[in-house]
């Protein structure tokens, strides 16, 4: 009978000739910030397996990924993910021990939970008057809104894992040397992950003092919390962590990443969700009009009726979401996974040991599920056409068991942030909308400026 050839791994087109030999045709574009995009020239001239190095391949194509991201390991490469010296779920690279920590916290995490919790809905509550009063006293001038909304994810994810008590108050003009030395670190990313034995001659002190100086705020805050936490709380992620007896560095390492993990990446989706929009006019007045039976007046502003039930539902309003998260990706990069034993990919023989990842970025820009895929284009979620492909391809999130666990949270945030926005304002854009080439993105040159009109 007629058996199909395996093709060997060297079969596997090269992103360049070299590739078989040395990663340095993929190392040098990582360093120098062009690694998604070339990546992605790579898939597009060879299809959806390519060999970036002598272990490591990239894949992009949605049919290839459950294979890898049901039950691979997580590739070492996260281990500079790791804080206190201890891995967080997000850099626990097997999968049983990972699913150990996961099961601590999910149910915090799940959609139901969400919907739920008064700490959200008190923070929705404290903080969106005052992000709509800093937009309008913008005064139709042009305003930096990625640190504005960096400053009020950060307030929604400590207050849910620390209560809000507890958690910053950055929003309303609290200490922003926090921030600072958040995101002063970035430009050591690449090579903190690529070559860490390099990084610790080149990376300077300060960046050190950075992480040290952020991870001692993070203690504190699982302090303060620790000291008001009694027996049966459950109020926040930190506490669920405390009943379960988690030691206490593995505790602040978790919450630590989930301060990174939670507002970082929400920050950004929500200042380009605003530059998409300002492209669409008619589309945000259609948006307004949608919304208006979901609003209600406080403090002088119209705000999501965060009783009631319906945003989830909004159709326009998720679709905006969804559209934004595909052209831009908060983490566009590699996820990199590590074939457990010689298997095959896409008909290609994969040994054992080699490092394989998808990234966002390519997936989300394939011209043969997303017509015109450098528009955004939100009506494309409403319609039944390719909806199947798209939810398939559609990867901001990532997939499986690794996937994002605060895609729920995330989502929920940017639903009220973005209702409200756009209820009491009309947004304009003029600046081109550019990200950095990186595992998670960030907007080039660190500013988003964005013009609000109050309608
Ligand atoms: C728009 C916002 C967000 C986006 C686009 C996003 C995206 C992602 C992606 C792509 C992954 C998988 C990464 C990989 O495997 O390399 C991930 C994992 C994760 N995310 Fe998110 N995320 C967002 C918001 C959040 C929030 C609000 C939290 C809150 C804590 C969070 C916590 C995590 C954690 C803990 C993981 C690791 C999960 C695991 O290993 O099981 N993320 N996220």
């Amino acid at each position: 009978s007629h058996r199909r050839r395996r093709k060997s791994p060297s079969d596997i087109p090269l992103l360049h000739p070299l590739s078989a030999f040395t990663a340095l045709p993929i190392l040098i574009p990582t360093l120098l910030g062009r690694r998604n995009t070339t990546i992605h020239r790579a898939h597009v001239r060879h299809g959806p397996i390519v060999r970036l190095s002598p272990t490591e391949i990239s894949i992009s194509s949605p049919a290839a990924l459950s294979a890898v991201y049901t039950s691979f390991p997580k590739h070492p490469w996260y281990n500079i993910f790791r804080n206190y010296g201890a891995a967080p779920m997000f850099a626990i690279l097997p999968g049983r021990e990972h699913a150990a920590r996961k099961k601590l916290l999910a149910a915090a995490y799940s959609n139901s939970a969400v919907l739920k919790s008064s700490v959200l809905r008190r923070t929705a509550n404290e903080t969106l008057p005052v992000l709509l009063k800093e937009l309008a006293n913008s005064q139709g001038r042009e305003l930096e809104v990625w640190m504005v909304f960096v400053r009020l994810t950060m307030d929604f994810i400590t207050a849910s894992l620390f209560t809000r008590d507890v958690g910053s108050r950055f929003l309303d003009g609290g200490d922003q040397h926090i921030l600072e030395l958040y995101h002063s670190r970035r430009a050591f990313f690449a090579l903190s992950s690529e070559l860490p034995w390099l990084a610790r001659w080149i990376v300077p002190k300060w960046v050190d003092d950075a992480n040290d100086k952020l991870e001692a705020w993070c203690r504190d805050l699982c302090d303060r919390r620790r000291r008001q936490w009694r027996q049966g709380d459950e109020e926040c992620s930190l506490d669920r962590l405390i009943s379960a007896g988690l030691p206490e560095v593995d505790a602040a390492s978790e919450m630590l990443d989930h301060i990174g993990a939670g507002h970082e990446t929400t920050a950004l989706a929500l200042a380009f969700i605003l530059v998409a929009m300002s492209e669409r006019p008619e589309l945000q007045r259609e948006l307004r009009e949608s919304l208006e039976p979901l609003m209600e007046v406080r403090d002088g502003w119209k705000l999501p009726k965060l009783d009631g039930e319906g945003l989830e539902e909004h159709g326009l309003l998720n679709a905006v979401i969804k559209e934004s998260l595909r052209l831009y990706t908060p983490i566009p990069g590699s996820q990199p996974r590590v074939a457990p034993k010689d298997l095959e990919i896409l008909g290609h023989i994969v040994p054992a040991g080699t490092a394989v990842s998808a990234q966002a970025w390519s997936l989300h820009r394939d011209p043969a599920v997303w017509k015109d895929h450098e528009t955004f284009f939100p009506e494309r979620w409403l319609g039944e056409e390719k909806k199947a492909e798209m939810e398939r391809a559609w990867w901001a999130f990532g997939s499986g068991g690794r996937g994002c666990i605060g895609r729920y949270l995330a989502t929920w945030e940017m639903r009220v942030v973005v209702a409200s926005v756009y209820a009491n304002f009309e947004t304009e854009c003029n600046g081109a909308a550019a990200v950095l080439d990186a595992y998670t993105t960030a907007p080039l040159g660190e500013k988003v400026g964005v013009v609000f009109r109050k309608v």
